[in-house]
């Protein structure tokens, strides 16, 4: 199996001094990985370095082959919008957009062309398909997760990555995030890691990362 994303020696120093290192780690294409750890342990930290939001002091980061942070910014926000799809707590829609032109958008930011076909099949299986054209104010919370869900995918990336998808949700609404982000992330040939502190999702992953 190949990997699809590697780090090692990472170390982040933020500007008030505190420093985090982060044992290297691999993950295969198609093996979903959990990364768990305690509040302040450094999880959103690593995520962000792991999808090249935030250049680590020092370390590589590998994803695809391709050695991230050698890139330019320019290339990196290309090969990102290409490849990686971004799940974070808060939805972060533009709220002028309907939720079909927010995916639009995200198609355009890759440098993508626009695909109304395709971006309605995926709202469709994630049951929006009945808010196409509504605001992200006139959506639910759980719509909001769907649309941000349906946001991440639409450029078919090959790694998923979600920060505490479930955190804040009720047994039977993890439940289903999970399966549905399981679900997703099989149904495209995505790789998924998520990142938590939700102790109920440990079972469902092969792949454990501890911090
Ligand atoms: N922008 C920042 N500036 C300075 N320190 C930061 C910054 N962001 C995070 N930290 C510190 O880095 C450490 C790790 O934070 P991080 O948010 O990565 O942890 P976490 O495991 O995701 O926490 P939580 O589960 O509570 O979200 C914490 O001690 C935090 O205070």
């Amino acid at each position: 199996m190949s990997v699809l994303i590697s780090s090692s020696d990472i170390e982040v120093r933020y500007k008030n001094g505190i420093g985090l290192s982060f044992p290297g780690f691999e993950v295969d294409k198609g093996t979903h990985c959990l990364i768990l750890g305690d509040s302040g342990t450094g999880k959103t930290t690593l995520l962000h370095v792991l999808c090249g939001l935030m250049k680590p002091s020092s370390g590589i980061v590998t994803v695809a082959g391709v050695d991230i942070y050698g890139l330019s910014p320019k290339r990196m926000d290309q090969f990102r919008g290409q490849h990686v799809g971004l799940i974070f707590q808060q939805a972060h829609l533009i709220k002028s957009l309907t939720v079909l032109e927010n995916l639009k958008m995200a198609r355009w930011l890759a440098g993508l062309g626009e695909n109304t076909s395709e971006l309605s099949v995926i709202l469709e299986r994630l049951n929006m398909g009945d808010k196409i054209k509504s605001y992200p104010h006139e959506l639910s919370q759980g719509q909001l997760q769907r649309a941000a869900i349906a946001r991440a995918l639409v450029n078919r990336p090959r790694l998923l990555i979600a920060d505490e998808p479930t955190s804040a949700l009720d047994d039977r609404n993890a439940e289903a995030v999970i399966a549905l982000l399981l679900e997703q992330a099989q149904s495209y040939g995505a790789t998924l890691l998520i990142a938590t502190h939700d102790k109920r999702l440990k079972d469902k992953f092969s792949s454990t990362y501890i911090l």
